[in-house]
């Protein structure tokens, strides 16, 4: 089967920015009282990268595959290689999504790659979604998600060697991720993906150590720290990398250093030893 075949394909989803994730995120997030698990009024302006809320995954419990993730071959092509991670994201954004808004999403398979990496045989499957609100022509908000497939662990694989996160940062967020963390981010963004809260399956067939933190559990840390130090900020542009996996075992760091010139705002993941997990950019307009 050829995975090229998959470049163009397209879904469209629509979906409501409801009130009632929002105010489950913002307690999951620990908002301080009385805005943790406060329903927001109409009109409220999504916090960036929240819109991960909506437009849940409902495959049946029957199209679900061995990793909990919808069984490959429909939208996403069949890839051979057994375990999808979030690579990283790209964003631009163009108009806020506002609670209330009626939505609806493009994805649109943009790029296959097959690479060889350090860590072995990679596949890279790239998707762009657009978003728009209540019918509008132009998107509010334009995405675009590398996926990345691993082979299967290797009795003697080697982790690659990490990077040093920067030593110091302006601002910074320290987590303690346990499972109920974990699970509460899977249940609200209706993700199955077993690596998140079956530990016997992501030490014994994956090969980790411990639970994965989600790729978007710690973006969406990068950017509320972000909106903790400058609430109005207004972003046009957001990139991460996921470079290294973080895992629950350990308690973990996100971190923010704004530029000189207050242009763009640096921000990263650093785990336990202080190494880089996460590496990303915040463009301000
Ligand atoms: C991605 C891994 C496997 C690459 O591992 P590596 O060390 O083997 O790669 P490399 O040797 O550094 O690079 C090989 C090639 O891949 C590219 N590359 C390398 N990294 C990236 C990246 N991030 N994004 C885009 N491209 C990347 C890199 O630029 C290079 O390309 P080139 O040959 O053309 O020069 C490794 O860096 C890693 O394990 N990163 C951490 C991943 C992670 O923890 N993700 C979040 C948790 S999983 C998750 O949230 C799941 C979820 C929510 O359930 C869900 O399924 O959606």
């Amino acid at each position: 089967m050829n995975l090229q075949d998959w470049i163009g394909r397209s879904e469209t989803v629509d979906d409501f920015a409801t009130a009632t994730p929002y105010a489950a995120l913002s307690a999951t997030l620990d908002w301080p009282a009385p805005l943790a698990g406060q329903r927001p009024t109409s009109g409220t302006p999504l916090p960036y990268l929240w819109h991960w809320l909506y437009f849940l995954p409902m495959y049946a419990q029957s199209e679900i595959g061995a990793d909990g993730h919808a069984k490959r071959g429909s939208f996403l092509p069949p890839v051979p290689l057994p375990r999808r991670m979030w690579a990283g994201s790209d964003f631009t954004f163009h108009t806020p999504l506002l609670v209330g808004d009626a939505l609806r999403r493009t994805s649109t398979i943009v790029d296959v790659k097959e690479k060889s990496g350090r860590t072995g045989n990679l596949i890279f499957v790239k998707v762009r979604h657009e978003i728009r609100r209540n019918g509008e022509a132009a998107p509010a908000l334009t995405e675009h998600h590398d996926i990345v497939y691993r082979d299967a662990p290797r009795p003697n694989d080697v982790a690659p060697a990490p990077t040093l996160a920067p030593a110091g940062s302006a601002w910074e967020r320290h987590i303690v991720p346990d499972d109920v963390l974990l699970f509460r981010y899977s249940a609200l963004t209706f993700n199955g993906h077993r690596i998140h809260y079956d530990r016997k399956y992501v030490t014994e067939v994956e090969g980790y150590p411990g639970l994965i933190v989600h790729g978007p559990l710690i973006a969406t840390l990068l950017m509320d720290l972000l909106r903790s130090k400058r609430p109005d900020a207004v972003v046009s542009h957001f990139q991460f990398k996921a470079v290294r996996p973080t895992f629950d075992i350990h308690p973990f760091s996100v971190h923010a250093e704004p530029s000189a010139d207050g242009k763009t705002v640096r921000l990263w993941g650093r785990d336990h030893e202080g190494y880089l997990t996460m590496d990303a950019t915040a463009t301000l307009a």
